[in-house]
């Protein structure tokens, strides 16, 4: 496994700045190659932090393809949406066409809410059509040019939540062992809302570049567990490239307890 590159920062604003210096320079270096960069991009504090500054950068916009390395379940203009936290955080402010950011698929809600008023076996069957239309988004963009084993984004921006969760993958839980599927459904997401559809580690394990953003005190002690326990468990432990980088974006609240 490739060495991690940690990178501290003695507040937010510097972090945003080299974080969009390294989103600037994969972009331009994928469109280089590829003529296209495909990004997925996480919820929670990420989106404020990647937007911060990158927003004002001189980028190709139009040759973005974004998809989430999780989803809530919920409809697209709802608050826990990570689609709607990115739009209002990112999305509104850059001219990434819109037909390049991969939302889950809207009209696939009402017979999740409808099952959802029956059984847990229907909102399971329900939920699957939303996977299998999400994976079907994948394999639009990624089939042609890439291994249709798994996609291989440029980039991955993931988080890390205080119990070392990334994306929707949560400690000791089953989906930690999806080792064939692209995108799994969990229905019992330990961090409200409940019902979720995250990337599977062999997708984020296979991407080019994967850069985790943390900050604040609350997450030192994860963190290192995370970057300094080789034996770590943890789901964020368990994201370690087959070939790719593998970046850490943290303030200095956040890395204090970390030997560097
Ligand atoms: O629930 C989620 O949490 C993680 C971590 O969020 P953070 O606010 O602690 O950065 C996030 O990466 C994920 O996309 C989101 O669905």
């Amino acid at each position: 496994m490739n060495a991690p590159n940690v990178h501290t920062f003695p507040n937010t604003q510097k972090l945003s700045v080299s974080l969009a210096d390294l989103v600037v320079k994969l972009s331009e270096e994928s469109i280089e190659i590829r003529d296209r960069f495909t990004i997925g991009i996480s919820g929670g504090s990420l989106p404020k932090l990647l937007a911060a500054d990158l927003k004002n950068r001189d980028i190709e916009w139009e040759k973005w393809e974004v998809f989430f390395c999780d989803e809530r379940l919920v409809p697209l203009d709802h608050e826990d949406s990570n689609y709607f936290l990115c739009k209002k955080e990112f999305f509104d402010q850059v001219p990434i066409p819109q037909d390049q950011i991969y939302t889950i698929e809207p009209s696939l809600f009402p017979q999740l809410e409808e099952a959802a008023r029956k059984d847990k076996e229907a909102v399971e069957e329900a939920a699957l059509e939303i996977v299998e239309d999400y994976e079907k988004k994948l394999i639009s963009v990624f089939a042609t040019v890439n291994s249709v084993k798994f996609p291989v984004f440029d980039l991955l921006l993931l988080g890390v939540g205080p119990d070392g969760h990334t994306c929707s993958l949560f400690p000791d839980h089953p989906l930690l062992d999806e080792n064939v599927g692209w995108v799994a459904y969990i229905g019992d997401s330990p961090k409200p809302p409940p019902r979720r559809i995250t990337f599977t580690l062999p997708v984020i394990n296979h991407a080019h570049n994967i850069a985790f953003v943390a900050t604040g005190e609350g997450k030192q002690d994860v963190l290192k567990e995370i970057i300094e326990d080789t034996e770590s468990k943890l789901p964020a432990a368990l994201v370690q490239p087959v070939t790719g980088k593998l970046y850490w974006f943290l303030d200095s609240a956040a890395a204090t307890k970390l030997i560097l």
